[in-house]
């Protein structure tokens, strides 16, 4: 690997695995090194940005924090990443590393590749891609395709190509990665965990190492400086999408869906989470994040929700002058029926 590129980190992962949590910890630990950091999330919020701006590492101020907010990373490559990126490399105080936070949607596949366009290609390096998996959710068989329903729905329709989306996503965020992070370890036992290694590596002919994790705490040592060049290595990790299109047809994330709910202030909050939690099961809400106006509290309550596991907590002070508001991102498959849930979220406040 030519010293002189500078290293960039992939970090991917499904929805709510922690990519966040583990790159708001690396930013704590990674010691005098110089770090941007490009994000990209789905859905019109912005909520990660707001908390890795909100963590005020040294090594990392909020101008070196770049959110991607035109879709998913992996779509808008060519628009969006590429632009940022030679941006960033003309700036005169170059990061030592560049750490880039995809969307718990995104395949990493196209990222990766971008760092074989020429003007990237001189400059920077992919160090890595690490994969951060939520070990309660693969535990819990979210991943686990229900193949009698697929089967139904192929027969109903011939033109569907795929397995699940979710399914088929976690695969190849797995094989893409050169480090997989089992994350949430906390939340399941030693033999939970050892059933979801052995259904990890057995969702990629791969075999990259795997490490374990409650909280994303990794040593920044681990994280970065794997030296892996993963740009050289892109055809051994092939996505479904471009296994089954060759021709290049682009891919596209009509099976996920997103929107915001704007609501007032909520006098309740534990009650609030509660009816949450009822409303993402009855509706199988993916990921559910945002910031609750309190009625009465100076401070914003930031609010969590992967499947119906929910964790809410002050986060900061609301500024002087800035418009409090409840404000939620709900993301779920295509059929989700987003106008129910809308207005089921709707009439809790
Ligand atoms: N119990 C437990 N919770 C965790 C752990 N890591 C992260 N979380 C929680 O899981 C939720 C989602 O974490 P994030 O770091 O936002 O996940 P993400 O992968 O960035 O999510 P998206 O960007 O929406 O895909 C948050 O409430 C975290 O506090 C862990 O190891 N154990």
């Amino acid at each position: 690997m030519n010293q002189q590129k500078i290293p960039a980190t992939v970090i991917t992962g499904f929805l709510g695995a922690g990519k966040t949590t583990m790159i708001r910890n690396l930013l704590t630990n990674a010691g005098g090194k110089k770090i941007a950091l490009i994000i990209n999330e789905f859905g019109d919020l912005g909520v990660d940005g707001e908390v890795l701006k909100g963590c005020g590492a040294e090594n990392c101020s909020e101008d070196d924090i770049i959110e991607l907010t035109n879709g998913c990373i992996c779509c808008t490559v060519a628009d969006d990443f590429i632009p940022t990126m030679t941006k960033l490399l003309e700036r005169e105080q170059r990061p030592d590393h560049i750490v880039i936070e995809t969307s718990g949607l995104a395949l990493p596949q196209p990222l990766v590749a971008a760092f074989n366009w020429p003007d990237i290609r001189t400059q920077v390096t992919v160090d890595g891609v690490i994969t951060v998996v939520d070990s309660a959710a693969v535990a819990a068989g979210r991943f686990a395709d229900d193949h009698d329903a697929v089967e139904a729905a192929r027969s109903e329709d011939q033109s569907l190509d795929h397995e699940s989306p979710i399914e088929e996503l976690f695969e190849d965020q797995l094989t893409c990665a050169d480090l997989i992070v089992l994350n949430k370890t906390d939340l399941i036992d030693v033999a939970g965990l050892g059933r979801v290694r052995d259904e990890v590596a057995a969702r990629t002919q791969r075999k990259p190492v795997m490490i374990e994790a409650k909280n994303g705490e990794v040593p920044a040592g681990i994280l970065l400086g794997l030296g892996i060049g993963t740009e050289d290595d892109i055809a051994n990790r092939k996505s479904h999408h471009e296994l089954e299109h060759e021709d290049g047809s682009p891919h596209d994330h009509d099976e996920f869906d997103s929107f915001v709910v704007e609501l007032g202030p909520v006098a309740d909050p534990a009650g609030f989470v509660e009816a949450l939690k009822s409303i993402i099961s009855a509706h199988d809400v993916l990921r559910l994040k945002g910031f609750v106006d309190v009625s009465g509290k100076p401070m914003r309550l930031q609010l969590q929700a992967v499947g119906s596991r929910i964790d809410h907590y002050f986060d900061r002070a609301w500024a002087p002058g800035e418009k409090r508001g409840t404000r939620l991102v709900v993301i779920g498959l295509h059929e989700m029926d987003q106008g129910a849930v809308k207005a089921a979220i709707e009439a809790l406040a």
